[in-house]
């Protein structure tokens, strides 16, 4: 007999997973990590795994029939949501709920709540499922434009065009690089922001909690490094904290939401967001008392948020693969935890094979400043050495 306090099962089983696992352990609760492939960074962690496809629905329902759990907690945006929908309307607890993780599959989901629905400040965009509909994209939003496809995620498929000879290779790119069998893409007027943030949104049943906006970088369309908090007008935090309101009220459900805007002087664009903790937030391993992974924990449970408890300026910086590779070892672990200048930590993920750019790890900083907890994070990242034996 197993005694615990909820039975929970995850959907996706990557860095972020692990976190909210350990999280999940530590309150008693028993984790199911489920993911496409095995050994997989939270399935580590877990008290059982499950190695299949979220995007076949059969078997998404399967799993879900077969261990019962009291939540399902999806990780990734590759599930076949609308079984979710279904197993919800059959009174399984989906987080935070069915509707925000149909609306976020795909990109086209939630600009339409956002922008259509809600009437909230975004890009010009249009869809795409030609070439032609590409160019006729391209003259409205103007050029430069953002092209990605509906179904990706860490800028999978995703390229900036400057001119129009450019649009045929990033409509091909996209096709290329998509999920799912629909070529369908996104263009997106480009906005030349000052900075972009992430602001971690928590709904939960005494009300939405905010914590300081996190700065983050991207190259590829992926996150390099985060720091918190990002330094913001009052007017933009508000601005931010109102349309993060008005979109997690619309979404429903209970857990931590990562919302993402581009900010310029005072204007803030809402970009996208994720219905659970998000990878910039890996900062709060850090920075806060209770991470992103505890707060969508607390936000799911029902148990108290009192207060988020913030421990000074942090950053966090990645540590990437550069090639394919099943035979890896991570060395210089003991120099980057000895970087001076500020309080240094890291999680390497232990994934089990590598491929070009592949997120394995992330070094943590705190100091007295972000500029120094930023420094200091890229230089213990970059001492963190992968060995590969092939
Ligand atoms: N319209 C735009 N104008 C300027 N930059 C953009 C635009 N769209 C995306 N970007 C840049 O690309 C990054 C990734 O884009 P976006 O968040 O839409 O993709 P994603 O693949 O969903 O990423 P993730 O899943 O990691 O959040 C953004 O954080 C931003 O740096
Ligand atoms: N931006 C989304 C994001 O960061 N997702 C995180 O990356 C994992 C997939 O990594 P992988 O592609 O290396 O398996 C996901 O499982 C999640 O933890
Ligand atoms: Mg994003």
């Amino acid at each position: 007999m197993m005694t615990f306090t909820a039975k929970i099962l995850l959907l996706g089983s990557g860095e972020l997973g692990r976190e909210f696992a350990i999280s999940a352990k530590r309150l008693g609760c028993e984790v199911i990590a489920c993911d496409s492939y095995d050994g997989a960074p939270a399935m580590q962690v877990a008290d059982a795994r499950e190695v299949f496809s979220m995007l076949d629905g059969d078997k998404l329902r399967e799993a879900v029939e077969r261990h019962r759990p009291d939540f399902v907690v999806p990780e990734v945006e590759a599930i076949r949501t609308e079984v979710l929908a279904e197993l919800e309307g059959e009174g399984v607890t989906v987080v935070p709920s069915a509707r925000a993780t149909v609306m976020t599959m795909n990109r086209d989901g939630i600009r339409e709540v956002a922008a259509v629905e809600l009437g909230l400040r975004t890009s010009r965009y249009r869809y795409a499922e030609t070439l032609e509909d590409v160019r006729a994209g391209a003259e409205h939003t103007g050029l430069p434009c953002v092209i990605k496809p509906v179904m990706s995620s860490s800028g999978k498929g995703q390229s900036t065009v400057r001119s129009a000879d450019e649009l045929e290779t990033a409509w091909n790119y996209a096709v290329a690089n998509m999920r799912g069998d629909r070529a369908r893409v996104i263009v997106e007027e480009f906005i030349a922001f000052d900075y972009e943030i992430t602001l971690l949104t928590v709904r939960t049943r005494e009300g939405v909690v905010f914590c300081p906006p996190i700065g983050h970088r991207q190259e590829r369309g992926d996150y390099q490094e985060s720091w918190q908090p990002a330094a913001m007008s009052d007017t933009a935090i508000a601005a931010a904290q109102d349309m993060a309101r008005k979109v997690v009220d619309d979404l429903g459900g209970y857990g931590l939401f990562g919302v993402e805007f581009f900010v310029k002087g005072d204007d803030v664009i809402f970009s996208e967001l994720s219905p659970r903790p998000h990878d910039t937030g890996m900062v709060t391993l850090i920075s806060q008392g209770l991470t992103e992974f505890d707060l969508h924990l607390r936000a799911i449970l029902g148990l108290p948020i009192p207060n988020v408890p913030f421990h000074g300026p942090s950053a966090s910086a990645v540590i990437l693969a550069d090639r394919n590779s099943d035979s890896l070892r991570y060395a210089g672990l003991a120099e980057a935890l000895a970087t001076p200048g500020a309080e240094v930590d890291l999680r390497i993920f232990a994934k089990p094979t590598s491929r070009p750019y592949r997120r394995m790890g992330v070094a943590l900083a705190r100091a007295d400043s972000t500029d120094t907890a930023r420094a200091t994070a890229a230089q213990a990242a970059s001492r963190v050495r992968i060995d590969y034996g092939d």
